[in-house]
């Protein structure tokens, strides 16, 4: 069995690897027989008050008996079988489905509400999502991918997950960098690479592998790498991650960064107590590089994984740690609502205005909602932004911030990020589709009635909040005893 495995990994890799592990290495091959493990991660930001569903609550049954994911919060193991991508609990954001490993990455780097943060690689959005969860809708995270299509499978996934606090950019790191020096607290740096870890999980990683693929990788991380550390403050941290077993990519790409950039330090994240240290003889030897994380999949139930977590500047992981307490402290005074935002031009003073009567007449208190941030008119769209975003003149942005909608002639029509990032409790009008054919039915387009619901009562007139397990999955419109549906045409569910 242990050599049919061998056979279908590539014959360079495999030499590699049995002389990199040496007697681990039949344990490390043998892992590529066992079943992959299968990750979800739950979404604070959708929860009542970010706490974890109970039993009980339609999430809480639905994830019952569960295994967790020692490392990461709001991580379980599921089967194969159970399929969460296919409940509607996913299209309202309750979920996101993630690898356990990967889950490692935003648990290390670890923000908090208030700061500022980057996610430069964040295509679909794993990290992305995970760390706006821990930001609970505070400060600002930027999410950046380079590919225009991933791009934008990256903004729907925020869309999706309710984050309030996103800009979504689709920019090469090194014209994104001039834009933002010494700007962000934290950095997620999840690179491309030659994606060893994930052979046992796709076939395409297998196919693209080559030594030189492994080469080419190496040099990108190391650009990568440089255009974080410019967009680093002083004392922020960088969390530096790769699928990929290649030292070459791994403590290499660290030791290589450590000798461009003198002011970093390498630092242990806790969560190695779960995992193993990095391997300094992999590379030049440097001590440091014990500090870094291996994640095997013979050894952790998760794929193979690499993470290294940096910090700029002379002082200490408890000096960064104090500096983040303070900081979060000093934001969650600022907060209170703004009214009457200065920006001059008519056209977001209109939009605000008919954002107010659509606010006066279908929500009860958007207070989570604007704590802070500031109204900007993106084209014809009304966005939410962080107080803190810096200019975008010049870049790509698929989103500046909560979308909450656009102003048409004599009404406001509300966006479906906007449906998204509402909690039941802040919507004067909702209805509940419980059971998971009705959810679908709403997902599907379809127009609901009254004796769709059991108790046979739907709201007469105005914006109607959907909700299935509580948790919003988008907005319809009560009008002559029906449920107009507002789901988006391009994410219909198509078919039974
Ligand atoms: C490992 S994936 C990111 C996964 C993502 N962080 C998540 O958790 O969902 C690496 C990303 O880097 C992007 N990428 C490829 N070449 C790049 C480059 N030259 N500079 C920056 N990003 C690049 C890829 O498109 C891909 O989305």
């Amino acid at each position: 069995m242990e050599k049919e495995t061998k056979r279908e990994l590539p014959e360079a890799f495999v030499e590699k690897m049995e002389k990199l592990l040496g007697s681990d290495a039949e344990a490390f091959f043998k892992s590529y027989d066992a079943e992959r493990k299968f990750g979800l991660r739950v979404n604070p930001l959708k929860q009542k008050s970010g706490e974890m569903p109970e039993e009980g609550e339609p999430l809480g049954d639905y994830l019952k008996g569960l295994a967790k994911v020692p490392w990461a919060e709001e991580g379980f193991y599921y089967e194969a079988d159970m399929r969460p991508g296919r409940h509607p609990f996913h299209e309202a954001g309750a979920y996101y489905i993630q690898e356990p490993s990967a889950m490692s990455v935003a648990e290390a780097l670890s923000p908090k509400p208030g700061e500022q943060i980057l996610d430069l690689c964040a295509a679909p959005g794993g990290k992305s999502t995970h760390l706006a969860g821990k930001m609970g809708g505070h400060g600002l995270l930027v999410c950046n991918e380079i590919h225009p299509a991933r791009a934008k499978i990256l903004s729907q996934n925020i869309e999706r997950l309710g984050v309030k606090n996103a800009v979504v950019t689709n920019m090469d790191p090194f014209r994104l960098a001039p834009a933002f020096p010494e700007f962000f607290d934290g950095i997620v740096v999840d690179a491309p690479c030659s994606g060893e870890g994930m052979f046992r999980k796709d076939e395409n990683a297998r196919n693209e592998w080559s030594p030189d693929h492994v080469k080419q990788c190496a040099g990108l991380q190391d650009g990568i790498l440089d255009c974080a550390a410019a967009m680093l403050k002083d004392g922020g941290r960088i969390a530096y991650s790769t699928c990929t077993f290649s030292p070459e990519e791994n403590e290499q790409s660290i030791a290589r960064f450590l000798e461009r950039h003198p002011e970093f330090s390498v630092v242990q994240p806790e969560l190695v107590k779960y995992f193993s240290g990095g391997h300094p003889e992999w590379a030049d030897g440097d001590e440091e590089l014990k500090k870094t994380v291996r994640i095997w999949p013979h050894l952790a139930d998760g794929e193979g994984h690499f993470l290294a977590l940096l910090v700029k500047g002379e002082r200490s992981w408890d000096a960064v740690e104090s500096t983040v307490n303070a900081d979060e402290k000093k934001n969650s005074k600022k907060g209170g609502r703004k009214n009457g935002r200065a920006k001059e031009d008519a056209a977001l003073t209109e939009a605000v205005a008919a954002f107010r009567t659509f606010e006066k007449e279908n929500l009860k208190d958007t207070e989570h909602l604007e704590n802070g941030k500031k109204f900007l008119m993106f084209g014809e769209n009304l966005y939410l932004v962080p107080e803190v975003m810096p200019d975008l003149k010049g870049l790509k942005v698929l989103r500046p911030g909560l979308h909450l909608g656009s102003a048409k002639k004599d009404r406001f029509e509300p966006s479906h990020a906007l449906a998204l990032a509402l909690k039941k409790s802040d919507v004067r009008q909702s209805v509940e589709v419980g059971s998971e054919d009705l959810a679908l039915r709403y997902l599907r387009g379809e127009t609901l009635r009254a004796e769709d619901f059991e108790n046979r009562e739907i709201p007469v007139k105005g914006w109607v909040l959907v909700t299935t397990g509580g948790m919003s999955l988008g907005f319809a419109k009560a009008a002559g005893g029906m449920l107009k549906n507002h789901y988006p045409k391009g994410l219909r569910i198509q078919g039974g």
